[in-house]
């Protein structure tokens, strides 16, 4: 894409307990966020995927994509997950996002809730192919939905809405000491896509 993407460079720094939140609420203009939106909405291989749970399939509440390096496998809910190779545009934008977020990843997984009715329940990233401390760098378009966060001990909240062509880089302790999620709502609202990317580190 040719556009200038960045419309505010800076990010807001939001220092939690046990860890680290960095948002861009504009790290997309509008114009270049939609032409990702149509563009992933129609060039992704999306799935409905889905786990055993006590002995019978249960689907997950949303639509999903994996795409990375090759060996970047991913293990999660008992499945392993080989990646489909990189489309020019996730390439594209995992260059950009590896800007602000210091490292240089090498997969990404997709999200996409039709409605919101789709939903991701409370987890950590905390799998061990992605390290300790793993810097994961969130981003979104189409629907604003809310991002719930909840400390594992200490019974902190926080939470923010992550709107269209926003980023949200997770770093530091965050993963080892809080979980998030993406509620379910009644309110009325179309599609959104969430693209993280990460380090997997290789198994052996
Ligand atoms: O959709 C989101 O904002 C959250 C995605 C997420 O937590 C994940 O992919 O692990
Ligand atoms: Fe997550």
């Amino acid at each position: 894409m040719q556009l200038p993407f960045f419309e505010e460079p800076s990010g807001q720094l939001i220092p939690l307990q046990d860890g680290e939140l960095l948002y861009y609420p504009h790290f997309y203009t509008a114009q270049v966020a939609d032409a990702y939106f149509r563009s992933l909405m129609a060039g992704i291989d999306w799935k409905q995927e889905g786990m055993m749970m006590y002995g019978k399939p249960v689907q997950f509440p949303r639509l999903m994509a994996w795409y990375g390096d090759e060996g970047s496998s991913y293990a999660f809910s008992g499945k392993r997950y080989v990646p489909a190779a990189w489309t020019k545009e996730l390439l594209e934008m995992k260059e950009q996002v590896s800007v602000p977020a210091g490292v240089a990843f090498n997969s990404v997984l997709l999200n996409r809730y039709r409605n919101g009715n789709d939903s991701m329940g409370w987890h950590a990233d905390d799998e061990p192919e992605l390290g300790t401390d793993p810097v994961i760098a969130s981003v979104n378009f189409g629907a604003t939905r809310r991002f719930m966060f909840r400390h594992q001990r200490a019974g902190l909240k926080y939470e923010l809405n992550l709107t269209h062509g926003s980023l949200l880089i997770m770093k530091g302790s965050l993963q080892h000491h809080w979980q998030h999620q993406v509620p379910k709502t009644a309110k009325q609202m179309g599609e959104r896509i969430n693209l993280t990317f990460r380090v997997i580190k290789p198994m052996v």
